[in-house]
């Protein structure tokens, strides 16, 4: 029935201050009110339509893609956005694009690496868009390794100039977004020769194609790596692949707020760390993190609707069937991911806290805690985006046969994050720097250093100030369980500081209760995932266990009655959500029914085809049955 809202006795459950627990979602009155008129003008705008996104072949759905991205940068003009309100519309156009990396990655490359007249070259440019840039450091042959990178960046002393090159075949730059067919420049990762010498790998802005006809330049093969994962998804981007053949470009449009190459060829090492360079990386694993809890909180939303909408099983005297979300087994599945959504929000806030903090200590040449930015930025990447990942999936299968129909918006949703386990470094390989973070800081703790910030705990853990280790010694061959420790390492952050939000003033009745709730959900289902752990380590008997898993089923009975009003709390538009089964008003089947209609292979009562590869089969077998 259109016009009745389904879930509307759902919501008269809720215990608490919706509108109250908007603003702690949002993070502010302010971003709240920002988030709601974008989303608005976003939803109202049929320019902006994405239902049809997973039926289009892979050509019409690129120029479709360039074409919203052109609109909205029309809208972002007209309307005078601020740079908080174009983000935010970008935001809710939810179509991937070549735009993200131009402002998600080439101007972050630009502002953090170059100097202050490289930025006031370089920036205005890209800021009005008169040149599109995207980040190329990825080769055919090394992603993780960036040490490895083949593409060189020689110095010619007579030009004053550098030559780039793709030496080999695995040297192409292979992967980088926006660079297949849209980018007219890229920040270039390439080793930097002079005389002979390699200095390893540093950035350069290198112009790709012709700003009048959008041709390659001299030298420059490019093109696009092809088809990804999944319908519609990530296949609005245009990732590249990309060959140079001694493509020269004058000295300065090397990076140079690290390192520098004088006239005279010489190169110089700024009073700063060199892995400075890899500064865009932390910037983007920090954007990663903030991000997650959009796209699992996008997943839960889905499937608490229709786990409140959806029954099967239970008729008592012809009455109606049970919610399956009063199912055990639904909450046990589905609240820890809805607490993890709430969980990744907080951790994401602090995350740009604590990044802004470290950018601050940089300007004042205190680069005391770049090593825990980058622990903190990589391992809470790894866990935010795998955990976001299979939550994704979780909610496919609580949503039963229905969540696998591309209008459950599940699988398209799945399609375009899963990739995020794999860029801006691969979980593993991430987590394994901060094994190596914590190795480092238990060896430190051997010479009596106390640790501070997120590692302070491991100060107050009496048997590893006895150990004495060394970082390399054993570390291959029990990375798989350091990898484990990390994991956890990243956990007790995300907790604690769910904890610490906690601790703060949460105005709106009943808020705080259900984020108590929640953070027990977070960390109780994690100790219940873990127990063998705890028990095999002692640190849990086996009571205490049960007692926490007591605990946890007692929690989920609380946030039963409001799990629809705090995934109201997120404030996402149908528009946004694109899923039928995520519908506001619930009313799911009659929507689900009218889609199945208009998908193009319903356009014809027989399909194309029949007459040349069915018809003949079913001739034949008239023909053998009449035998
Ligand atoms: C659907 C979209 C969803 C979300 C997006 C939301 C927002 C994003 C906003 C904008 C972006 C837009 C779109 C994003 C989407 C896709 C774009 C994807 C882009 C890319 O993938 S770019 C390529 C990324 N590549 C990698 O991440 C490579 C991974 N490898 C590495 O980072 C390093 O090489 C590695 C493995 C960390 C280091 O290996 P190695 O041991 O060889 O190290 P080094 O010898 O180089 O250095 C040793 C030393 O340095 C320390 N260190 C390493 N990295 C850093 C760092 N980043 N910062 C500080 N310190 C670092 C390391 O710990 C060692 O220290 P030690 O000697 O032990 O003290
Ligand atoms: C959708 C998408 C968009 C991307 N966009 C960009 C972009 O804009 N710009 C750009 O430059 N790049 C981009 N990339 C590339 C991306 O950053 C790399 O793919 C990523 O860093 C992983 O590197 P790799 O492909 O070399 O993986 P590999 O390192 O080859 O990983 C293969 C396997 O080896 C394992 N492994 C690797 N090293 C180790 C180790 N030391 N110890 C144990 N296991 C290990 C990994 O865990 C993994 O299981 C993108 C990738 C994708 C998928």
């Amino acid at each position: 029935m259109e016009g009745v809202d389904h879930l509307a006795d759902e919501r008269k459950k809720a215990e608490f201050n919706v509108e109250a627990m908007k603003i702690v979602w949002a993070g502010s009155q302010h971003n709240l009110e920002v988030s709601n008129r974008i989303s608005k003008l976003v939803a109202d705008d049929p320019a902006f339509r994405k239902d049809d996104r997973t039926m289009l072949p892979r050509k019409e759905l690129f120029k479709n893609t360039l074409r919203k991205a052109a609109y909205a940068w029309k809208r972002i003009n007209e309307l005078r956005l601020s740079e908080e309100e174009a983000s935010k519309l970008r935001f809710y156009v939810d179509e991937t694009a070549y735009t993200d990396l131009h402002w998600g990655m080439f101007i972050p490359a630009i502002k953090g690496q170059g100097t202050d007249e490289q930025q006031r070259k370089w920036l205005p440019l890209a800021y009005k868009m008169q040149i599109i840039g995207c980040y190329a450091q990825t080769e055919l042959g090394h992603g993780s390794n960036v040490q490895g990178l083949e593409t060189t960046a020689t110095f010619d002393p007579h030009t004053d100039e550098f030559v780039i090159h793709s030496p080999t075949l695995t040297s192409s730059k292979w992967w980088p977004g926006g660079l297949g067919k849209v980018s007219t420049h890229a920040v270039t990762y390439a080793r930097l020769i002079i005389d002979g010498k390699d200095h390893g790998v540093h950035g350069f802005i290198v112009q790709l194609r012709s700003l009048e006809d959008h041709r390659p330049l001299p030298g420059i093969t490019v093109g696009d790596i092809g088809m990804k994962f999944g319908n519609g998804a990530y296949n609005t981007m245009d990732n590249g692949v990309l060959r140079f053949d001694h493509v020269r470009i004058p000295r300065n449009q090397m990076l140079m707020k690290v390192s520098q190459v004088t006239r005279e060829g010489k190169y110089k090492q700024s009073d700063v760390p060199r892995q400075l360079v890899y500064g865009t990386m932390v910037y983007v694993r920090q954007r990663i993190v903030a991000d997650a809890s959009c796209y699992l909180s996008r997943a839960v939303c889905i499937a608490t609707r229709y786990s409140a909408v959806r029954r099967q099983f239970g008729s008592q005297n012809g009455g109606p069937e049970t919610q399956v979300i009063d199912y055990k087994t639904q909450q046990s599945r589905l609240f820890p991911l809805l607490a993890s959504a709430y969980a990744f929000r907080f951790v994401g806030e602090w995350l740009e806290w604590l990044y802004t903090d470290v950018m601050q200590r940089l300007q004042a040449n205190d680069f005391s805690t770049l090593p825990e930015a980058h622990a903190c930025t990589a391992g809470l990447k790894s866990l935010t985006t795998s955990v976001t990942a299979d939550g994704i999936e979780e909610c496919r299968k609580l949503c039963g046969g229905h969540g696998y129909l591309c209008t459950s918006g599940l699988p398209e949703l799945f399609a375009v994050y899963v990739p995020a386990c794999t860029y801006e470094g691969d979980n593993i390989v991430l987590l394994l720097q901060v094994a190596r973070f914590l190795m480092k800081t238990v060896s430190q703790i051997g010479t009596g250093k106390q640790p501070v910030g997120t590692i302070a705990y491991m100060g107050r853990i009496e048997h590893l100030m006895q150990c004495r280790c060394n970082v390399q010694r054993g570390f291959a061959e029990l990375s798989a369980d350091l990898v484990e420790a990390a994991v956890a390492h990243c956990q007790l952050i995300v907790v604690s500081k769910f904890i610490e939000k906690l601790q703060q003033d949460i105005p709106g009745e009943g808020v705080k209760q259900q984020l108590e709730a929640l953070c027990g959900i977070y960390y109780l289902s994690l100790l219940h995932k873990h127990q063998g752990d705890f028990l095999a380590t002692s640190y849990l008997t086996p009571k205490q266990s049960a007692l926490a898993n007591d605990q946890l089923r007692a929690l989920y009975s609380k946030v039963r009655p409001n799990a629809i009003a705090l995934v109201d709390a997120f404030n996402y538009s149908d528009h946004f959500l694109s899923s039928i089964l995520g519908r506001y008003d619930g009313n799911v089947y009659p929507k689900l029914y009218e889609a199945a209609w208009k998908d193009p292979l319903n356009e014809s009562v027989v399909p194309d085809g029949y007459h040349e590869y069915v018809r003949p089969l079913l001739k034949q077998q008239l023909h053998t049955a009449r035998l």
